[in-house]
């Protein structure tokens, strides 16, 4: 049993990896009170012994080749569990896809990222699948197994395959008309990421199912670039670690004042899917996201058919010719002001 290992280190990344499928649920409590109930592999929830308010979700490892993310949560989680961290709101820990981490990869058979909100329609053709459904689920019990009207939040944490522009940038989720939130903004600055993309349509994406099902305030978090473990230089996450701690550790947590200048936000043009198995791009692999085009300029070829940029300074993101067919290749963005749905 892997409680006393746990317990003594707080490793719970290495108990994960140990188990890419699956882990005997069990729980315990800590010197300070906070309960610690192992859900399955990689699931993880921490309850203080305080009243709280908010529930958060921090997620990594959706994809298991973006390591510096999962050596943040691995960080918090030992010190949550060792004493060094003491919590003050409730917090489920979720490494995504355990297999990917260890064959240092994407996924293993299907982007666990594109199976979420029912896109994974409970079909069990491959563990991306099952496990799909199983987090979608933990997630519902974790935010709905409380009083209603709590605050939630799901921080879904990324490294970009592509180097960027812009370093950190995040996805907000499309929020079919609510408005976007400045506090939101906010936290996103103090955690290094002063770059937003805002999303114009459904996704089945982590961060999406829980912006759409649970009014969570979500976001994907780009937070760098993909590097093998032990290669992320993890003083470029400070900002973003510390972050995430002061609000799992306090009551409430001060950010600098709102000034749209501190930010660069963009608009989602398009999305540029993936139709035919001959689909490439006119540029290299060392082209960043961010990488504006001239209007009229060539984007992507797929199959017969050639794409162009639509609008001066057309800025592409994601751009990866090896998705599956059908799956997104390409996300285009264009700058865009904080305006009046901004709140
Ligand atoms: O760098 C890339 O091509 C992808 C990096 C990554 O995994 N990004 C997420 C974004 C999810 C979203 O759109 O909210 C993904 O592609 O799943
Ligand atoms: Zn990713």
């Amino acid at each position: 049993m892997y409680l006393d290992t746990l317990k003594s280190t707080g490793d719970f990344l290495t108990i994960t990896r140990d188990n890419e499928f699956e882990l005997a649920p069990s729980q315990f409590t800590l010197d300070n009170g906070t309960e610690v109930k192992v859900i399955d592999t990689g699931v993880i929830q921490f309850t203080p012994a305080c009243e709280t308010q908010k529930d958060f979700v921090f997620s990594s490892a959706v994809h298991g080749n973006e390591t510096a993310p999962i050596e943040i949560c691995d960080e918090l989680i030992q010190h949550i569990i060792t004493g060094k961290l003491e919590l003050k709101q409730r917090v489920l820990f979720i490494y995504g896809n355990p297999k990917s981490i260890n064959i240092g990869q994407r996924f293993v058979d299907e982007n666990l990222n594109r199976l979420f909100n029912g896109a994974h329609e409970n079909k069990t053709d491959n563990p991306e699948q099952v496990r799909a459904a199983n987090l979608e689920n933990y997630v519902r019990e974790f935010f709905t197994s409380v009083e209603a009207g709590r605050y939630r939040a799901h921080y879904d944490l990324h490294t970009a395959i592509r180097g960027s522009k812009n370093e950190k940038f995040a996805v907000y989720p499309f929020l079919h008309g609510k408005p976007w939130k400045k506090s939101q903004l906010q936290f996103l600055l103090s955690c290094g990421v002063n770059t937003v993309l805002m999303m114009r349509a459904a996704a089945t994406t982590f961060s999406y199912f829980s912006s759409k099902q649970f009014d969570a305030d979500a976001f994907t978090v780009e937070l760098g670039q993909v590097k093998p473990f032990g290669e992320n230089n993890m003083a470029s996450f400070e900002a973003t670690k510390n972050t995430l701690s002061a609000l799992i550790s306090q009551k409430e947590v001060e950010y600098k004042e709102f000034d749209a200048k501190d930010f660069e936000l963009f608009t989602v043009h398009r999305t540029i899917n993936r139709t035919c198995e001959a689909f490439s791009f006119p540029f290299p692999d060392s082209a960043v996201n961010f990488t504006g085009f001239a209007k009229g300029e060539l984007l992507a070829t797929d199959g017969d058919t050639e794409i162009f940029a639509e609008v001066e300074g057309e800025a592409i993101i994601f751009p990866n010719a090896k998705v599956a067919l059908g799956q997104r290749a390409l996300l285009t963005v264009i700058p865009m002001e904080v305006n009046e749905n901004f709140v």
